[in-house]
C-alpha cells in the first residue's frame, strides 16, 4: 500500500457526537509514522472507492440514520466483503446500529441493517447519556461518553469490553468485535481518547507494528489524563 485510504461514511449525516475526530486521529497517527493518508468521504448515492484500508461510520439521531439507511443497504455487500477481507470497520453508535442485523425504533418499526455485525439494537424510552469506563479483554481500560437509547444484543459475537461504569450494550458489556472490526457506543471521540484502539486499527490496516513517536507520546499523555478525569468523576479506577 502506498497510501492508507480511510473511507468515512456519511460524515454530513452521521457524526453529531464529534466522531469525525476518529478519522482525524487515524490520519494523523498514520502521518506521524511517515505514512501517506487519503480520506474519502462517502455520501448517499455516490460510488464507493474500489478499495479501502479502514472504514469509519459515525453516530446520529434516528433522522440521520433514516437519511442514509437505503444507501447503507445498497453498499452492505461491499462492507461485508471488506470485513471478511480483514479491513477494519469502526462503527459508532447509530452507525453501528445500521451495520447490525436490525434496528428497532421505539415505536416498534424494524429497519433492516447491513449485517456487518451480528448485533441487534432496540431503541427504548430511556436515553443513556453519560461517561463510561469499560475494560477490554486484556484488561486495558477504555473511557468515553455514551448518548443513545438502545439496548443492544450481540447475537453470539464477542463484546469489545466489559462495563465498569455506564450502560453500554446492556449494563454489562460494551460494543462488539468481529475480526478486525469494532462497533461501540463510545464517543469522546473514541480514538483520540483511547489511542490503544486507534493503533490497533492502524496496525491491522498497515500489517505492521506501530511504535510510539514523539507526536503520539505527546497526545497520548493528554488522552491518559482525559481517561483518568472520567474515571475520577465516576469514582472508579482505570
Ligand atoms: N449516539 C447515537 O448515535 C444515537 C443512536 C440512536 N439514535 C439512539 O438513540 O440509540
Amino acid at each position: 500500500m502506498t497510501v492508507l485510504r480511510i473511507l468515512h461514511l456519511y460524515p454530513a449525516e452521521l457524526g453529531i457526537n464529534g466522531d469525525a475526530g476518529n478519522v482525524l486521529a487515524l490520519a494523523e497517527r498514520a502521518r506521524w509514522r511517515g505514512i501517506d493518508v487519503e480520506t474519502v468521504a462517502h455520501a448517499p448515492g455516490a460510488e464507493l472507492p474500489p478499495s479501502a484500508d479502514i472504514v469509519h461510520i459515525g453516530s446520529g439521531p434516528l433522522s440521520g440514520q433514516r437519511a442514509v439507511h437505503q444507501d447503507v443497504l445498497r453498499i452492505a455487500p461491499r462492507l461485508r466483503e471488506w470485513r471478511d477481507a480483514g479491513v477494519p470497520i469502526l462503527a459508532i453508535a447509530g452507525g453501528w446500529q445500521l451495520l447490525g442485523t436490525e434496528l428497532e425504533t421505539a415505536e416498534g418499526e424494524v429497519l433492516a441493517g447491513a449485517a456487518v455485525f451480528p448485533t441487534r439494537a432496540a431503541l427504548g424510552p430511556k436515553r443513556h447519556v453519560g461517561e463510561v469506563v469499560a475494560r477490554l479483554a486484556d484488561g486495558t481500560a477504555i473511557a468515553g461518553f455514551e448518548n443513545h437509547s438502545a439496548r443492544t444484543v450481540l447475537e453470539g459475537a464477542e463484546p469489545l469490553a466489559r462495563i465498569v461504569s455506564g450502560t453500554g450494550n446492556d449494563g454489562s458489556t460494551e460494543g462488539v468485535v468481529v475480526g478486525a472490526s469494532i462497533g461501540t457506543h463510545l464517543h469522546g471521540p473514541l480514538l483520540p481518547m483511547n489511542p490503544v484502539l486507534a493503533d490497533r486499527l492502524l496496525s491491522t490496516a498497515l500489517r505492521a507494528e506501530l511504535p510510539p513517536v514523539p507526536q503520539t507520546e505527546r497526545v497520548d499523555r493528554y488522552a491518559t489524563n482525559a481517561r483518568r478525569a472520567i474515571a475520577d468523576r465516576l469514582g472508579v479506577s482505570l
